[in-house]
């Protein structure tokens, strides 16, 4: 009977569909008269010079090309539930195979790292089924002590939390969200407690005593370490059934380029084959502790259910953070993205893989082979290892560690399959495992999954199935999205960008949130640098750009500038709950970004592309600033950036503001005559204000506050030349 219940279900927000369809159809006609009264200017005569109105009429015209595409990920938002109480018994389930990698340990304090890998090791799968693997990029040996240090915790751990039914498998969680019990298990529990300090004193001991001398030359030159942790228990652990714990680091050499993360995991592809060749893969960075132990539960009710097709390559969980403030000013929480944009990819074929907390068909990275295949082949693809060839049939089961013999050999091979010259002329990055062509590894390995024809799930239950780090301040949050940005339009800019690969497998509204996604950064960049400067420089000058606000075309300007922000409203406060100042923050951190991550983003893939720049993936920042956090949590920006994020901020305001005042002097001094001048550049001076308003913060970082965080004098100065700079050539260019 329970067999015939399904194990998932689907279901499409009809409400948000009619709202969404009707809004795009709406403003799609204001967008058309737009069109129309910014063509018609070239049939008249007139003394507005044609530059700065092709300028303009440029970027309107960007800015709605990427809202048309961005319409796509609106056309059919989906909702998804899971029964993970129907799946099958445990004898039945797949095995899955926990990624986790880790690169540098000065940014990514090991015993977060270390609560990641304890949390894995308590999900709520059966533990011969589950196996884990840690990735170390730096090569650190004190990493690898202090994963067996965490080994030996989580022996006491898993077994406490399957004894008391504890659902937060992480430690550094369950320990700081106080729960209050009695009795025996209150006694356990600060027992526990006391073995948690003790781990996180032991970690702090191992990482203050490294012996290397120069971590960071050793993490680019190094060879393979391979070990499993829990290989021979201790005697009295031997009762505690954990899963597999494997560390691996793969061997790293200056003459070889190792590809960031996608490298890494394409290590664990292989070296993971060899020890447990699980169908089924967990990928997480470092910092994503799993918070729901039941998520590979959830992810199963897809694999699971017969009824579903086999094209699903992953199930992703969004990218849920535990450092998110009350007035998130930088959006560190991504809220369109986990919230609007991948409900609406779900329904219209599939998500795009964001990172990490996803569960991977095997067989959808590397392919599916029958023993009849040809050898040489498959070594042309995979390599010369046939120990690693032999798990890509179908049938094979992993070699088990039962001796030393066993174990010698078995790791053995995964040194060579981890060696740095392994991939030398075959396919991997290129079209098996992760993809190495783009920085961002998962955006490019998910697209081409998509195009080849696989399907995604989307899971985004109420209770977060992850808990991650996102950045908190100005410069970390600069420095992320560049990179992404420059991995996105690396794609752009290339022959895989969507337009000219087209849709292949892909549905036409898919396809075009592919195109949406990929060109946004250059659509943003371009259509918004105009906006801040072009009718500025045009108000400074005394040139009109926007039609009267006597004239029934400036409803057009209007209708299309109150749809936009409404919608965002709706979508924001009304439909999912925010509050104001989220909306207020989502604004102002576009128009920041637009000016600074997608800028230099945008410039840093077009430089690679020309070979001027390499390509580079810093690890994100997963330190806590106590100071830093403080001014987070006040909704304070923090100003202690990069002058090269900064300037452009502060330039830009500049600009508004001196078009401003020389707006006015104009109005007093030259064009007092009353002639309805005001009239004619008000639309011009509401955006300035709009401009200088939201950015207000800018404002204040730059004159009022004081502080350490606040905008340096220096920067100032140097953004005072630019602004003039852009005046003086501005207007000489534009009028
Ligand atoms: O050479 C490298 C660089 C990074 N990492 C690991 O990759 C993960 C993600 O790196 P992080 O610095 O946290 O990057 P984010 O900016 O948070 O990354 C987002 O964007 C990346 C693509 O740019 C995705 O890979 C990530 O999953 C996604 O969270 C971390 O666990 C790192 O340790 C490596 O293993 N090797
Ligand atoms: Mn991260």
């Amino acid at each position: 009977m329970e067999k015939s219940l399904p194990l998932h279900q689907l279901h499409a927000n009809s409400f948000a569909i009619i709202i969404n369809r009707s809004h795009s159809f709406l403003h799609f006609i204001a967008i058309l008269f737009l069109l129309h009264y910014r063509l018609s200017f070239f049939f008249q005569t007139t003394t507005i010079p044609t530059l700065p109105w092709l300028l303009i009429f440029a970027s309107e015209l960007l800015l709605s090309l990427s809202w048309l595409l961005s319409q796509s990920y609106r056309w059919r938002p989906v909702y998804r539930t899971v029964f993970p109480e129907r799946l099958p018994g445990d004898d039945e389930l797949p095995g899955i195979d926990v990624f986790i990698c880790t690169a540098d340990p000065d940014k990514e304090p090991t015993v977060e790292v270390m609560n990641t890998v304890i949390s894995a090791l308590a999900m709520d799968y059966p533990p011969e089924k589950l196996h884990v693997y840690v990735s170390d990029d730096a090569g650190s040996d004190a990493t690898l002590r202090c994963t067996k240090v965490a080994w030996e915790f989580a022996t006491c751990w898993v077994p406490f939390c399957r004894k008391y039914g504890i659902d937060t498998g992480c430690p550094e969680v369950y320990f700081s969200s106080l729960e209050d019990d009695d009795g025996e298990f209150k006694a356990e529990r600060e027992k526990m407690e006391q073995k948690y300090e003790v781990l996180k004193q032991r970690i702090k001991t191992i990482i203050q005593h490294r012996d290397v001398v120069s971590p960071s030359t050793y993490a680019r030159d190094h060879p393979a370490i391979i070990e499993v942790i829990n290989e021979y228990p201790k005697e009295e652990m031997q009762q505690v059934k954990l899963p597999l714990l494997v560390y691996v680091s793969r061997e790293k050499r200056p003459s070889h380029h190792h590809n960031f993360k996608a490298g890494a995991l394409n290590v664990l592809l292989r070296v993971s084959a060899t020890m447990s060749n699980s169908p089924y893969i967990l990928v997480l960075d470092c910092d994503m502790y799993c918070n729901d132990p039941t998520s590979a539960r959830q992810a199963m009710c897809y694999y699971c259910d017969p009824r579903t097709p086999p094209s699903i390559a992953f199930v992703l969980f969004p990218q849920t953070f535990r450092n998110i403030g009350e007035d998130d000013i930088y959006d560190s929480e991504m809220r369109s993205i986990f919230k609007i944009y991948w409900h609406g990819l779900d329904g219209v074929g599939g998500t795009i893989l964001s990172g990490c907390n996803f569960y991977i068909k095997r067989e959808a990275l590397l392919g599916n082979f029958s023993k009849q295949e040809d050898l040489v082949t498959l070594r042309r693809w995979f390599g010369p290892s046939n120990d690693f060839i032999k798990t890509l049939v179908e049938d094979h089961t992993p070699n088990s560690i039962t001796d030393e013999e066993s174990s010698r050999m078995l790791l053995e091979e995964a040194n060579v399959l981890a060696s740095c010259s392994y991939e030398n002329q075959t396919a991997w990055g290129s079209e098996v495992g992760f993809l190495y062509f783009s920085v961002v590894e998962d955006y490019f390995t998910g697209y081409t999954l998509h195009r080849k024809g696989w399907k995604s799930v989307y899971l985004n239950p109420k209770r977060p199935q992850v808990l991650g780090t996102s950045t908190t301040n100005f410069n970390d949050l600069s420095v992320q999205w560049t990179r992404w940005t420059a991995g996105i339009v690396q794609i752009a800019i290339s022959r895989f960008c969507p337009l000219i690969c087209g849709p292949l497998k892909m549905s036409l509204v898919h396809f075009m949130c592919y195109l949406g996604l990929t060109l946004e950064p250059l659509l943003f960049c371009f259509s918004l640098w105009g906006f801040a400067l072009v009718p500025q420089l045009c108000l400074f000058n005394g040139i009109p750009l926007y039609p009267k606000v006597s004239d029934p075309n400036f409803n057009i300007f209007s209708i299309i500038f109150v749809s936009a922000v409404s919608k965002s409203f709706y979508e924001i406060v009304v439909a999912s709950g925010g509050e104001l100042r989220a909306w207020r923050n989502e604004w102002r951190i576009w128009m920041m970004k637009a000016v600074t991550s997608y800028t230099y983003g945008s410039l840093e893939a077009v430089l690679n592309k020309l070979g001027m720049k390499q390509a580079s993936f810093s690890p994100t920042n997963k330190v806590t600033d106590v100071e830093q956090v403080k001014l987070y949590e006040k909704g304070v920006f923090d100003f202690r950036a990069a002058t090269m994020f900064l300037a452009p901020l502060v330039t830009v305001i500049l600009v508004n503001i001196a078009a401003l005042v020389g707006h006015f002097v104009r109005c007093l001094v030259v064009d007092g005559d009353g002639d309805g001048y005001w009239e004619k550049m008000a639309g011009q001076m509401f955006l300035s204000i709009y401009i200088l308003v939201s950015n207000y913060a800018v404002i204040e970082g730059m004159i009022i506050r004081r502080d350490k965080a606040s905008i340096p004098l220096s920067v100032t100065l140097l953004s005072g030349v630019f602004s003039v700079f852009i005046l003086l050539i501005g207007s000489a260019i534009l009028c």
